[in-house]
């Protein structure tokens, strides 16, 4: 069944036999599945590989063509700012498919920077930030739109290189259109979408640019949960609001220029590459190119 569905086979795509995929424990929970820590352990001696699997729950069939191209998108995608995918492994039992990926041991950004605060500087902060713009000029240069930027996505694979890490939710652009437009908004992360993706559910580059500047706002807030952008933009609009009232509540903030506030610490030429990302119309905001150049250039010089 599911070669039938003409998964483009190449040649280094491994396939992983689910009778030896042994699983470990869970990495993180998300609203479609899961992503699970597996021992891929043919020998049976416990010398095999450790994987990172992503498993789709089997009852929601309208992901499953969504997986399939997030399995085809990420097999394609080769850069060192990106988690390696390393195949599939078909369950004819449960009838589904999952996706082995590397397994980083550090994590996700979102428990490397709360636990390890105390120790790392702003330059620091920087490198991680000029990584997840390279991966992101990397996925534009393949016309791939991420939609979910955001920490939690972001692995940690030493204490010097981050790789962005999650495709659940990426869309590539058509040739001849500058965004795309998705028909239900789903459980969306509206704290990091650009405005025009929160009010015509449209994405693209320039709206990954917009979630990259939450993405910096929280590196450098070290995602503190205190100051998780669900937090403070909800502080703003009150416990009152809830579902299409807080989208309409955040597009009015952002359309009378508020903004989230500069993090403590937080230098003032990072902040206001953060405000750059946040202009309110999306050719006003810079490209991934223009933020990589920025931050090598009069950010990382002066930290
Ligand atoms: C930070 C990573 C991505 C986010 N995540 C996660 O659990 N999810 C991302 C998608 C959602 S989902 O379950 O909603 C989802 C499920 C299926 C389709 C689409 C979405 C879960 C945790 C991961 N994590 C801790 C890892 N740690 C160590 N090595 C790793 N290799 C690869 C991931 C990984």
């Amino acid at each position: 069944f599911w070669r039938s569905l003409n998964l483009t086979y190449q040649p280094d795509q491994a396939e992983y036999e689910e009778r030896h995929l042994r699983y470990i424990s869970p990495l993180g929970k998300g609203n479609f599945g899961s992503v699970e820590l597996c021992r891929y352990d043919p020998l049976g001696d416990n010398t095999g590989e450790l994987v990172a699997v992503k498993r789709l729950q089997p009852n929601k069939q309208s992901n499953m063509a969504d997986f399939q191209r997030e399995i085809r998108t990420i097999s394609s995608l080769h850069c060192d700012y990106i988690v390696k995918y390393r195949g599939i492994c078909y369950s004819m039992g449960r009838l589904s498919v999952s996706l082995v990926m590397e397994y980083l041991p550090y994590g996700s950004l979102i428990a490397f920077l709360e636990k390890k605060r105390q120790v790392i500087t702003p330059r620091r902060l920087l490198l991680f930030a000029s990584q997840i713009c390279k991966g992101m000029e990397y996925l534009q240069s393949r016309r791939v739109v991420h939609r979910d930027l955001a920490a939690r996505n972001i692995l940690v694979a030493s204490d010097s290189l981050v790789k962005i890490a999650d495709f659940g939710l990426t869309k590539i652009i058509p040739s001849d259109k500058e965004y795309y437009r998705v028909s239900h908004p789903g459980e969306s992360p509206i704290f990091w979408y650009a405005p025009e993706s929160i009010t015509d559910f449209k994405f693209s580059h320039k709206s990954d640019v917009w979630s990259f500047g939450v993405v910096l706002y929280e590196i450098f807030s070290f995602c503190n949960h205190h100051l998780n952008p669900k937090v403070v933009n909800g502080s703003w609009i009150g416990p009152h609001a809830q579902g299409q009232s807080i989208s309409m509540h955040l597009i009015n903030l952002l359309k009378g220029n508020w903004r989230l506030p500069a993090p403590q610490l937080c230098p003032p030429q990072v902040y206001s590459m953060m405000t750059a990302c946040w202009a309110y119309e999306s050719e006003n905001r810079p490209t991934f190119s223009n933020i990589v150049v920025f931050i090598r250039s009069n950010v990382q010089s002066t930290l």
